[in-house]
């Protein structure tokens, strides 16, 4: 088990008959915000590789490079612009919105109206990103047409660049349809939370004589034209052994380190979730204690009169 990693995510080197990207920048100023996802010698290093854009493609680099890439839920603009800058490679509009921004206790509610508006405000707030939105349950399931027509409204009103959708080999026909009418898919498949009441709560999946079953429907999505296929709750083993079976990039979370990248919700990783987290989380900041001691100190300072001070005042 490591400690919290200190140095920023590698880039994989694109073929060299790619045209490079922006050589990287040796002075600060506004031109490196732009080019320079993060800061450091490392950083300097892979900016030279790294997309002005991530795409679909450059996930696919980063599988046959043998590296790894992050992948961090945001739902508003200014997170969003945070973790872009900070080199987070793909940005997903989760419907876990329903969860940590309106307080719901599943996602089954999130419509595709809301996921819209979260939609454009991450897509308005990153530069560098590859951003998908997950598609809301109830607007696909019906047929592959439904399935388009939604995805189409994402990209087309939500301005993502992919979607993600729920759902096993069963799905795979509405995977299809969607890549056909240019919409690149991210499969989800292991636990699905919103089919959490049709697999009985919060469960691991994949496991024993499940795993295959799991393999199964991966290389259905990948045959439908997945982009790539998102695990979830599965076995760190299984999960390996699918990312081993695909040519396509995998994606997990408390899927173990065998796939080829892996996500968290934001409020989850920086530790403003309130209760018991999932097994999965890792905390990287303490933000809950960090925000309820800034804002205490606020409200003391305008209860004493110390805020503001002459030099948040105006002259007349
Ligand atoms: N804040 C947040 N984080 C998430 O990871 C998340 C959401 N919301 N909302 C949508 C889904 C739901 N997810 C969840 C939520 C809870 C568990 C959970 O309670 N897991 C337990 C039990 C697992 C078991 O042993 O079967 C765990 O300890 O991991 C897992 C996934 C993942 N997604
Ligand atoms: C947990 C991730 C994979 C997700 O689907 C979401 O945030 O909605
Ligand atoms: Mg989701």
């Amino acid at each position: 088990m490591s400690e919290t990693p200190q140095t920023p995510p590698q880039t994989p080197q694109q073929p060299s008959q790619q045209p490079r990207q922006q050589a990287p920048q040796t002075s600060g100023g506004p031109a490196d915000a732009e080019t320079a996802p993060y800061s450091g010698p490392a950083a300097d290093r892979a900016a030279e590789f790294t997309p002005r854009r991530v795409r679909t493609v450059h996930l696919r680099r980063f599988k046959e490079a043998g590296e790894r890439f992050a992948m961090l839920t945001a739902y508003d603009a200014t997170m969003a612009g945070i973790f872009d800058r900070a080199g987070v490679e793909v940005l997903l509009v989760g419907d876990s919105a329903a969860n940590v921004m309106m307080g719901r206790s599943t996602t089954l509610s999130m419509t595709v109206e809301e996921m819209l508006v979260y939609s454009r405000s991450v897509v308005a707030g990153a530069e560098r990103a590859l951003v998908i939105a997950d598609v809301p349950f109830g607007s696909y399931e019906a047929s592959p047409q439904q399935a388009v027509e939604t995805g189409v409204r994402l990209m087309k009103e939500g301005g993502v660049h992919a979607v993600k959708v729920e759902g096993g080999a069963a799905m795979a026909g509405h995977v299809r349809a969607m890549v056909a009418a240019g919409i690149p898919v991210m499969a989800h498949i292991g636990f699905t939370p919103q089919s959490e009441h049709a697999l009985g709560g919060y469960r691991v999946q994949g496991r024993g004589e499940a795993g295959e079953r799991l393999l199964a429907d991966a290389r259905a999505l990948e045959e439908a034209g997945a982009f790539s296929v998102l695990m979830e709750m599965v076995p760190a083993a299984v999960a390996a052994e699918v990312d081993a079976g695909l040519a396509v990039p995998t994606v997990g979370i408390g899927a173990g380190s065998g796939t080829t990248g892996q996500v968290l919700v934001w409020q989850d990783m920086l530790g403003l979730t309130a209760g018991r987290k999932p097994r999965f989380v890792r905390e990287y900041a303490d933000l809950r204690s960090t925000v309820a001691e800034a804002v205490g100190a606020y409200r003391e300072d305008v209860r004493t009169g110390r805020f503001p001070a002459e030099e948040h005042s105006f002259d007349d």
